[in-house]
């Protein structure tokens, strides 16, 4: 594979500043050409890895791109570290203006910084085309955006170009499929940058106590354990993900000397070493840890980070492993999504690239059409595969209780509340996906609140006085039109523009009445049914029906019939009596085409009982593998182990009787008469 990417920013300074960042994360490894949107793109792209700087660019730059051949990767942006002491300096409490060219932009910028607890002043997101309330405020700070900042603010302050975060950077690892190694060194370099300043700045600066606190913050937040030391053996950096793996306080590690921290030998050997860059594996408190060391020459300072492969990997099996326990698991993916038409791969399709946007999703379909199987699937094709997805039906709760699963409360806040309050689902689905169904029904009051959450990416508990930082994905579904709603003032138009930035439209089962025979033959596999063969008049009337509750429709009214079957066949004796007439519809139309009908398990039945037929003829035994290799020629060959399986269920039935050892397999007399049966008649089969 050839390792190039395509960086496309909005602007030239965006990209200059990224394609720099993204040159000294992967070195040579990964060949970066890159495109401003404002100098306008020279070209079109076919077969590349493309990187957005902003999804908020896909509407400039997608007549340009090839979406069946290119891979897109969105970036995520967090702040930038070179500059952060600028944004430490502003006094506590003020409000200050957070400008950018995108009101969104500026919005999830500002949700980063409080995420990263840079919260001491009061941030305002502004863009030009946004607006925002500048009324007494005298201190803005942009990413770049200097001329975005209104001219009525005295101080401007720039604050750096945003820097994509270590998620898209581990994305693009990911698509190049590079190895362990590989890995390692580019997460390093990265995570090098970050303590390279904090060395930097713990020198420099004289408020180096509160920035220090900063960046220690954000050292904790790597997964690694990190160490840094002076040349003379001196602790300045000591994560608390080291503190847990070593076993030792960091704060009573740090401003000791390296030998009296660490006890183990041969460690303390590696960490002092002479090579400027080393790396070895080391047990420590039972656990397999990689230790890699480097020297920051200009510093005078060895920075050493600890990797716990094992405990990756187990992580994440244990995290699975709660949210499925706690049913937060999204159950379905592309695969159970079943049909072969042209309408319902089409949708498909489209779902699949929605799913890799971090975008809300509205989905449109008709009541039982799959919208909660689709959101399913999204979630589960989605970069936030591995964590909570949770589901709620907003037609199913009166008005406060929705809020207060939605939104959670505070202890205390009304009478019954539980001791301790609650997280709501917004909370418990941190990171992952909420499914919103039946959004057409929420209050006029939660559409407020909603709106509130899609815009700041942040959440009040019902009775609390702070504001949550949450990352939730949406994924919201109606059966109603959500224009007649705005019409009648029942639903919000803004909120409407927020969940419909992608939107996707199901298909009814009318429309592809051709998939019927398949989900048929799905659903009584599903129930273990014994039914064996259907009538085509059935099928032909199953076809013909409107299905007004669509897939769920069709379940139950198989269900239904197969409840009521006396046989192992349904007939037109055993479709339900309701609106449909399904009768009716029988008298008008005559036979089925067998090309139509699809092959199924009563054909595999066929075609192994012609096979014993054949053996008993020959006076040959019939064994497994002969079977096997006599319908090695029909359209549909069968494994050994589906043979297995398909003879045991036809012993169930009384048509073969399986014996051990030189007889093999006969066919009964039962059996002969079924096969003869189904050689005259006209039936769809399973
Ligand atoms: N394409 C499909 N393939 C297999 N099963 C499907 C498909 N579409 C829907 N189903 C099944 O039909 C039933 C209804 O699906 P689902 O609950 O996703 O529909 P919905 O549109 O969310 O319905 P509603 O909004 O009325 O609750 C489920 O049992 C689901 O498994």
């Amino acid at each position: 594979m050839k390792r190039e990417l395509i960086l496309l920013a909005g602007t030239k300074e965006t990209e200059r500043a990224l394609k720099e960042q993204l040159q000294s994360v992967f070195g040579e490894l990964i060949h970066i050409t890159s495109y401003a949107c404002d100098e306008g793109i020279p070209t079109y792209f076919t077969n590349e890895l493309i990187v957005y700087s902003s999804s908020l660019i896909e509407p400039e730059v997608q007549e340009y791109i090839d979406f069946d051949s290119c891979t897109i990767i969105k970036a995520r942006r967090t702040v930038n570290y070179e500059y952060i002491d600028r944004i430490f300096e502003l006094p506590p409490g003020k409000k200050i203006l957070y400008v950018n060219d995108f009101i969104e932009t500026a919005q999830e910028a500002v949700a980063t910084l409080k995420r990263l607890g840079i919260d001491h002043v009061d941030y305002i997101p502004y863009s030009p085309s946004g607006g925002g309330d500048t009324k007494r405020i005298d201190i803005a700070v942009s990413p770049g955006e200097m001329a975005s900042i209104p001219s009525s603010i005295p101080q401007k302050i720039d604050i750096g170009v945003r820097l994509i975060d270590l998620n898209t950077i581990m994305k693009i690892i990911h698509h190049f499929q590079l190895s362990e190694r590989l890995t390692f060194d580019i997460t390093d370099r990265y995570t090098r940058k970050i303590i390279e300043l904090s060395q930097k700045l713990g020198a420099i600066n004289r408020r180096a106590k509160t920035l220090n606190k900063f960046l220690n913050k954000v050292v904790d937040g790597v997964n690694d354990g990190i160490l840094a030391f002076q040349e003379d053996g001196e602790i300045t950096v000591f994560n608390e993900v080291l503190e847990r793996m070593i076993g030792i306080n960091a704060a009573h590690a740090k401003g000791k000397k390296l030998s009296r921290v660490f006890k183990n030998i041969e460690l303390n050997r590696f960490l002092t070493s002479e090579h400027d860059e080393d790396l070895e594996y080391f047990t420590l408190r039972q656990q397999n840890v990689m230790v890699y060391r480097f020297r920051l020459e200009a510093e005078g300072v060895i920075v050493a980070t600890f990797k716990d492969m094992e405990e990756t990997i187990e992580m994440e099996k244990v995290r699975k492993r709660e949210l499925q326990r706690r049913g937060y698991i999204a159950k379905y993916t592309f695969d159970s999504i079943l049909g072969n038409s042209h309408l319902i791969n089409d949708t498909k399709l489209i779902a699949e690239k929605l799913a890799k946007s971090e975008l809300p999703v509205l989905i449109y379909g008709e009541t039982g059409t799959g919208k909660e199987l689709f959101s399913s699937a999204m979630h589960n094709d989605s970069s936030r595969k591995n964590s909570p997805y949770l589901a709620v039906n907003c037609s199913a709760l009166p008005e406060d209780l929705l809020e207060s699963e939605l939104f959670g409360y505070e202890e205390g806040a009304f009478t019954g509340a539980k001791k301790g309050g609650k997280k709501g689902l917004f909370e418990q689905a941190d990171g992952g996906t909420l499914f919103l169904d039946e959004i057409g029904d929420i209050s006029l009051k939660l559409q407020a609140r909603l709106l509130r959450v899609l815009q700041e990416m942040e959440i009040r508990r019902i009775g609390g006085n702070k504001n949550i930082p949450v990352d939730v994905r949406i994924i919201a579904a109606t059966n109603k039109d959500l224009q007649d709603l705005i019409i009648e003032g029942t639903f919000r138009e803004d909120l409407y523009h927020r969940l419909k930035v992608l939107s996707l439209q199901l298909p009814s089962l009318r429309e592809r009445s051709e998939d019927i025979p398949l989900l048929i033959e799905h659903f009584l596999g599903m129930e273990h049914s014994k039914i064996t063969s259907i009538d085509r008049a059935v099928l032909e009337a199953m076809k013909k029906a409107p299905w007004k509750g669509n897939i769920r429709e069709l379940k139950n009214t198989l269900l239904y019939m197969m409840t009521v079957a006396g046989h192992n066949r349904l007939t037109l004796q055993e479709l339900p009596r309701n609106d449909y007439n399904f009768t009716e519809i029988e008298q008008t139309n005559g036979t089925y085409s067998p090309a139509e009908i699809t092959m199924s398990k009563s054909q595999e039945y066929i075609n192994i009982l012609t096979a014993l037929v054949g053996f008993f003829e020959n006076g040959e035994r019939a064994s497994r593998e002969k079977i096997h290799s006599s319908l090695q020629q029909s359209p549909t060959p069968l494994s050994v182990q589906q043979i297995r399986t398909r003879l045991s269920e036809l012993q169930d039935l009384g048509y073969v009787f399986i014996q051990r050892g030189r007889i093999g397999t006969e066919i009964t007399p039962a059996g002969v008469n079924w096969l003869n049966e189904q050689k005259e008649n006209v039936l769809i089969s399973r």
